[in-house]
């Protein structure tokens, strides 16, 4: 056998035990809906640090919001589509998109009937591991000793390139064709997306979606229950997305917020509107055209909120690197080149908080830096 054959099942032996570590199994758990019915108080470990960010709501301070005219688009309209994503997703790393001709209300209703059934039914399908890797009903999402706990409940489906709809719920009966249709239209929608933001930096049509390959896409669906002290929790802790571009359904409830020039700007929940935000992959791919911006979650006192995201992104053992196109003198490599499977570790281990780490050392060893450009 030769040595670098030897090397490299060594070095994969060492991927894989690092990989189960990390996505260690998860333990049994209380599901925050249960502890909300039940408590006057927040237990101790879903405190969230104190936040001196302001939050701002004025009118004309908001996410973009831009018409897709159900992609029946005149030359014109097409170009201000482009205009009005490239500027937003530069601006704000957010926008909102209506009349995208994608049925949203399905999915909510069968999502929601999912998290309304006893918390035995629910259970039945309680995820095996953390991290974005199986399927399943949780509320932990890292291993991280000091990671905060967050006033949320989820349920993750892995969509792209494989879905394994045995693993997924069979109540309420229409959950599969709603949730599989709608990763349907969202690999669509993103595709479309991808198309209208690589027209925006000057690049063709198919680069970004050519960059990602075979897409790897999840649906991750919050489900952030009522809460006797709202404002010492968090349902989201400020963090960015680590995947590439990331679609989501908010369900009329506000409470998502976005960090823009220092101050929390609320994320209007407009009916069937769908909210999109640039991840982490695409900054990079971009080499800082367009931003991976931080938002959070915070939740209500009687009300419970649901949302919807559905992450775009490549295969595990792929590398991403910043487009070659968008280097030159005035735009020097703001990244270096790195591997999502590696990447995804790193931000597993460290918990969904802050600014994800981006590569920004120069020499090969996989290195993760907070990264702290904005
Ligand atoms: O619940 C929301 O509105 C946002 C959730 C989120 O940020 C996420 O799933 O990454
Ligand atoms: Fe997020």
């Amino acid at each position: 056998m030769c040595r670098c054959y030897k090397g490299a099942i060594k070095s994969r032996k060492k991927r894989k035990e690092k990989e189960r570590e990390i996505f260690a199994m998860v333990e049994e758990f209380v599901p925050v809906q249960e502890l909300g019915k039940s408590l006057k108080e927040v237990p101790k470990n879903y405190i969230a640090p104190e936040d001196k960010i302001p939050v701002v709501n004025e009118p004309g301070k908001s996410v973009p919001v831009v018409d897709l005219c159900d992609f029946d688009l005149s030359p014109k309209q097409h170009e201000r589509v482009v205009h009005e994503i490239a500027t937003a997703s530069s601006e704000w790393g957010f926008f909102q998109v209506i009349n995208h001709g994608i049925d949203v209300a399905k999915p909510q209703r069968a999502s929601m009937d999912f998290f309304e059934l006893p918390k035995e039914e629910k259970l039945k399908y309680a995820a095996k591991e953390y991290g974005f890797k199986s399927d399943g009903y949780g509320s932990k999402i890292s291993n991280a000793d000091d990671a905060v706990l967050l006033w949320r409940d989820y349920l993750f489906l892995c969509t792209s390139p494989k879905r394994n709809l045995d693993n997924w719920p069979t109540q309420p009966p229409e959950y599969k064709e709603a949730m599989s249709g709608l990763a349907d239209d969202f690999l669509m929608l993103a595709k479309k997306v991808l198309g209208f933001l690589s027209e925006g930096v000057d690049l063709p049509t198919d680069y970004f979606e050519k960059c990602f390959g075979i897409p790897n896409q999840s649906i991750l669906t919050n489900y952030y229950p009522g809460c006797p002290e709202p404002d010492k929790v968090l349902g989201f802790m400020p963090h960015s997305d680590f995947g590439g571009l990331t679609l989501l359904l908010q369900d009329g409830v506000p409470g998502l917020q976005v960090l823009k020039n220092n101050t929390w700007v609320v994320v209007e929940p407009i009916p069937g509107a769908i909210t999109i935000n640039i991840s982490d992959l695409l900054e990079l791919m971009s080499n800082g055209r367009y931003r991976s911006v931080i938002h959070r979650v915070q939740v209500n006192a009687s009300r419970p909120r649901m949302s919807i995201a559905c992450n775009y992104s490549c295969s595990f053992d792929s590398g991403v690197a910043p487009a070659p196109e968008l280097i030159d003198e005035e735009h020097p490599q703001l990244y270096k080149p790195v591997n999502f499977g590696d990447y995804v570790q790193a931000v597993v281990k460290k918990g969904p908080t802050g600014k994800s780490y981006m590569l920004i050392n120069h020499d090969s060893k996989p290195e993760y830096m907070l990264f702290q450009k904005h």
